[in-house]
C-alpha cells in the first residue's frame, strides 16, 4: 500500500511560463512553484491507478515522491506502513519506477545487463539474478533476448526493457510515467498487453498520463489532477463527466458526442 497524506511539493525558482503573481499565489512563503498541493491518496497493492491531469499539473512531480525521488516540502508519503524517507531502499524494493524516456534509465550494453542491474544492486546470488532477469524478460514478451544490443532495439522494445528492468526487482507496484509516448500503434498495443497481464498476475500499477483512451478498460481507478490538486477520484466510468476540461483524452465513444472540449492534448 502506498499512503500519502497532505502532501505539499514545491520547487525552487520560477515555474515554467507562470508570471509572478501566479507564483505568489502558489506559494505561502511567495517563493518558488507549488507542484502538488495538499495531496491525500491511498493506492491499495493490486490496484491499476491512472494519473491523469494536463501537462504541468504535477503528475510526475507526486508518482516520483513515491520513492524518494522528489521529497515532499511537507506531509507524509509511506510505503507498505513506513514514511519513504525512513527506508529508501525499502520503497525503491516495493516500487518499480519506469521513467517518462526510457533512456534515462537504461544503463548497460545489453538487455541482459540492463535488466540485471537492479538485481546485481540487491547483491543476489547469481542464479537468482538468472532467474529474476529470464522471468522479467519473459513478463515483457522478450524471453531469451538477453544478449541483444540495447543500440539496436526499438523505442517500444527499449520501453519493455525499462520495464522488464524495474519488474526484476519484483516490486509490488510499478509506476509508469507517460509509457506510451513516442511508441507507434504495435509498440503501444505490446506494452498495454504487459501492464495487462502484470496487473492480473497481482502487481499493482500506476501509469502517468494526459491520454486515457487505451487504459479505459483496464484501470480500476482515475485520479484526475489540476494545478497540483486531486480534483477526480474514482472508477473510469464515474470520474469521466469531471474529467472533461482537464486536457486529458478519453476514448471517442465517451467524447460527449463530438464534443472536443476535453481533448486539447495534440
Ligand atoms: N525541476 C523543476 N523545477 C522547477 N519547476 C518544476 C520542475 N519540475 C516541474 N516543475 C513545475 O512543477 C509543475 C508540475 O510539473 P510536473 O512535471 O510534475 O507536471 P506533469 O503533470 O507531470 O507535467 P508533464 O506532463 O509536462 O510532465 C509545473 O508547473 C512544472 O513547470
Amino acid at each position: 500500500m502506498i499512503a500519502l497524506e497532505n502532501v505539499t511539493c514545491r520547487y525552487e525558482g520560477r515555474d515554467r511560463g507562470d508570471d509572478e503573481s501566479e507564483a505568489d499565489e502558489h506559494g505561502a512563503d511567495g517563493g518558488g512553484t507549488v507542484a502538488v498541493d495538499d495531496v491525500t491518496l491511498s493506492i491499495p497493492d493490486g490496484e491499476f491507478l491512472v494519473v491523469a491531469g494536463a501537462n504541468g499539473s504535477g503528475k510526475t512531480t507526486l508518482v516520483r515522491t513515491v520513492n524518494g525521488l522528489v521529497r515532499p516540502e511537507s506531509g507524509t508519503v509511506s510505503v507498505n506502513g513506513t514514511p519513504v524517507e525512513e527506508d529508501l531502499v525499502a520503497a525503491r524494493a516495493a516500487i518499480g519506477m519506469v521513467f517518462q524516456d526510457p533512456r534515462d534509465q537504461l544503463v548497460a550494453a545489453t538487455v541482459g545487463g540492463d535488466v540485471a542491474f537492479g538485481p546485481e544492486n540487491l547483491g543476489l546470488s547469481h542464479a537468482e539474478i538468472d532467474r529474476r532477469v529470464s522471468a522479467a524478460l519473459e513478463a515483457v514478451n522478450m524471453a531469451g533476448r538477453e544478449d541483444d544490443r540495447i543500440a539496436t532495439l526499438s523505442g517500444g522494445e527499449r520501453e519493455r526493457v525499462a520495464i522488464a528492468g524495474a519488474l526484476a526487482m519484483e516490486p509490488d507496484h510499478l509506476v509508469c510515467d507517460e509509457p506510451f509516448v513516442g511508441l507507434d500503434e504495435p509498440a503501444r498495443e505490446s506494452v498495454l498487453a504487459r501492464l495487462r497481464d502484470l496487473h492480473a498476475a497481482g502487481t499493482g500499477v500506476v501509469v502517468v498520463t494526459h491520454d486515457l483512451r487505451d487504459l479505459w478498460g483496464i484501470a480500476d481507478r482515475v485520479v484526475g489532477l489540476a494545478d497540483g490538486r486531486v480534483v477526480v477520484d474514482g472508477p473510469p466510468d464515474a470520474a469521466l463527466p469531471d474529467l472533461a476540461g482537464l486536457g486529458v483524452r478519453v476514448p471517442e465513444a465517451f467524447d460527449a458526442a463530438g464534443d472536443a472540449e476535453g481533448s486539447t492534448e495534440p
